[in-house]
């Protein structure tokens, strides 16, 4: 079957006489993980807060497994499992209790399922154990076994990689593609660790503002990622000057060292043919890759873009 798993047209939510997300439109397809990328007040978590029912839109519509319509809708939610923000767990509860607690709050009746979910998420030996002595990156983990009580299609994860050791991130990372390949579960996550998402996700989303900027598959991303050029000069400012004069269409960042990594420019040879016409003389030109960090830097402008 290949409906989608969320389908959101022109989704906007209006804070006061904030806007903070901005005829939103956007498509979940099943078995895949994506990346929500965005800086803080992007708009990240309130879009997650409206797919998983926590909040409203204010215009616009969701579709979740291929129906609509609040009714339905409230139906449909019993196929996400969500932890936004810090999970809620019960400290002074063991993980098994806490477990126990959420897989009756949701009605399955099944208590095999509080082992199996231990198990999945890494705390076998740590079910007797009270949440209060837990770790950080325990209690995330907790909070994901959480989640999938009820089995779920699509699992919506706000920072679910934040306050995570090292250790706890690439367990984190392998239970997340763990979960996609083995239960074909859907992942929608935000993270502000890129390189950690370059790793997990294979699609991606940019908010900027509440609005969504770009969306890219893993695959486009490594294209797009593997040519920039590279240029430096002895007059970086007079540099400048040329491109924004004849390229004026080309993207462009500025390093602090004053190069330029150029994207979609002409050709290396009509770069460096221009630059010689106008007396720049060209210490480097080199074709480069980039990482999903200063793609999504190129993408949204940081405070060395110019162009
Ligand atoms: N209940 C609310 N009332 C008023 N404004 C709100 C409310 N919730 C969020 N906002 C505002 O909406 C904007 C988006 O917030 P949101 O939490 O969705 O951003 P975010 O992308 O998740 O940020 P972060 O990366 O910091 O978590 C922010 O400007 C925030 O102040």
């Amino acid at each position: 079957m290949n409906e989608s798993v969320c389908k959101i047209t022109g989704l906007t939510k209006v804070y006061g006489r904030k806007k903070v997300l901005n005829a939103v439109s956007l498509t979940l397809e099943p078995g895949k993980i994506y990346g929500l990328i965005g800086q803080n007040g992007a708009g990240k978590t309130t879009l997650m807060r409206i797919i998983a029912g926590l909040s409203y839109a204010s215009e616009g519509t969701l579709e979740l497994f291929g129906v609509s319509g609040e009714k339905n809708l409230e139906h449909e939610r019993q196929r996400i499992g969500c932890m936004i923000e810090e999970p809620a767990l019960v400290p002074r509860m063991t993980a098994k209790e806490n477990l126990r607690f959420y897989r009756l709050m949701r009605g399955v009746r099944d208590e095999r399922v509080e082992d199996d979910l231990l198990a999945l998420v890494g705390l076998r030996d740590a079910g007797d154990k009270k949440v209060q002595d837990f770790s950080f990156g325990m209690k995330q983990r907790l909070g994901i076994a959480v989640t999938l009580i009820g089995d779920p299609d699509l699992l919506i994860l706000d920072e679910p990689l934040n306050g995570l050791d090292p250790v706890g991130i690439v367990e984190m990372r392998n239970l997340l593609i763990n979960l996609c390949v083995e239960r074909h579960v859907t992942i929608f996550l935000s993270s502000h660790n890129l390189p950690e998402l370059y790793q997990t996700a294979t699609d991606y989303l940019i908010i900027h503002y509440g609005r969504i900027k770009q969306t890219f598959t893993l695959a486009e991303l490594r294209e797009r990622c593997r040519h920039y050029l590279h240029v430096n000069s002895d007059q970086p400012e007079r540099m400048m000057q040329v491109f924004a004069e004849h390229l004026p269409t080309a993207r462009c960042r500025v390093l602090p060292d004053g190069s330029v990594n150029l994207y979609e420019y002409p050709d290396q040879e009509t770069v460096a043919k221009l630059l010689f016409a106008n007396g720049v003389v060209v210490t480097d030109l080199s074709v480069s890759g980039e990482s999903l960090e200063e793609y999504y830097v190129s993408i949204v402008g940081g405070k060395n873009n110019v162009c």
